[in-house]
């Protein structure tokens, strides 16, 4: 069952831009440009797309934040703007520049008065926040005003608020920037974990490819407000030719490089010693044994294909022109 419904869902701004010394000119900039998307109860959903690709835009029509200029979105049946109140109830989000918890008071209390805001039965309330105490690791801190916590404090704070009420989906619009490492795995264990008990749809913005690459199985990636790639993270790979690489590392530096059919040498390393191969056509057995008969083997690893790598081609052939054809 679909949770998020999107129908060339499509955002325009007017801006004032500056034509001379004194004229100002209205100009239209399109943020989110006919979008359509179906996200199914459960999924975790990567959103991602260089700056100003249109992500918060359409996190903020989906959340009702944000009126479309065409389009529709439906989140959990409901209409984003139209029903704001009612979709309250059912979604959680975290803006990570933005915080939903009271600056002056104990994070203890800002749990409390959510309870109320939202009207969550105490038993239930209870039962969450003690998960959340658990796994996001509150307890050092629930006592200490939201202003003297760290970002990383605050961000499993938010996290927590966003949850206490139940909501069937989560919508995180960049949750790890800014944290230490630490707080980076806390948080995404426990999105992982939320994801694994396979009730909450998570809808996830990030600059940061490990988040997807620990939580998501589906990516969409936007860019100029369009969607140019919407699958798994290996049909990216595939799609953009990325490849497994072998590194062999040698005894000694060969007199010229080797030459090896499907497989060619991509770096070099360590004075010689170490070369890189590209496997296009040729499988690792056939590179081992290709160099065996050229130079002692002191080790093999094979690397895997890095999403950074991938991510960045994508983006680059968009800026020259898309690659892709439009509506994928
Ligand atoms: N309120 C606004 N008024 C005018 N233009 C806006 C407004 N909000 C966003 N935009 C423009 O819409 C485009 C998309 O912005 P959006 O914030 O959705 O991008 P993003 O993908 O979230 O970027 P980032 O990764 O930098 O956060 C940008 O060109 C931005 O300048």
């Amino acid at each position: 069952m679909n949770v998020i419904e999107m129908d060339g869902l499509r955002k325009e701004f007017t801006v004032r831009v500056r034509a001379g010394t004194l004229r100002r000119e209205k100009r239209t900039v399109t943020a989110v440009d006919g979008v359509d998307l179906r996200v199914e109860r459960g999924e975790m959903l990567g959103y991602i797309g260089p700056n100003g690709a249109g992500k918060s835009t359409t996190l903020k029509m989906l959340t009702g934040v944000l009126m479309p200029s065409a389009g529709h979105a439906r989140v959990c049946g409901l209409r984003p703007v139209a029903d704001r109140t009612r979709l309250a109830l059912r979604i959680g989000v975290v803006f990570g520049q933005r915080s939903q918890l009271w600056w002056d008071l104990p994070l203890r209390d800002s749990f409390d008065l959510l309870r109320h805001v939202y009207r969550v039965p105490a038993g239930a309330h209870a039962a969450r926040l003690a998960r959340c105490r658990e796994l996001l690791d509150l307890d050092a801190f629930l006592d200490t005003p939201v202003r003297q916590l760290s970002l990383g404090q605050r961000m499993r704070g938010e996290l927590t608020a966003a949850l206490l009420h139940g909501p069937e989906v989560l919508f995180l619009d960049e949750p790890t920037i800014g944290l230490d490492v630490v707080s980076k795995q806390a948080v995404r264990g426990f999105l992982a974990e939320l994801g694994r008990a396979g009730d909450t749809t998570l809808v996830l913005t990030t600059h940061d490819l490990a988040d997807i690459e620990r939580l998501c199985r589906r990516l969409v990636v936007i860019d100029h407000g369009r969607v140019v790639h919407d699958g798994s993270i290996a049909e990216l790979h595939r799609r953009y030719g990325s490849r497994r690489m072998v590194v062999a590392e040698l005894d000694s530096a060969l007199p010229e490089l080797p030459v090896l059919p499907g497989a060619p040498v991509q770096r070099v390393e360590a004075d010689g010693r170490r070369l890189v191969f590209a496997l296009e056509r040729a499988s690792v057995a056939e590179v081992v044994a290709g160099l065996a008969g050229l130079a002692t083997l002191r080790d093999i690893s094979i690397v895997e294909p890095d999403i950074e790598e991938v991510v960045t081609r994508l983006y680059a052939s968009e800026r020259k022109g898309p690659l892709l054809t439009p509506g994928v």
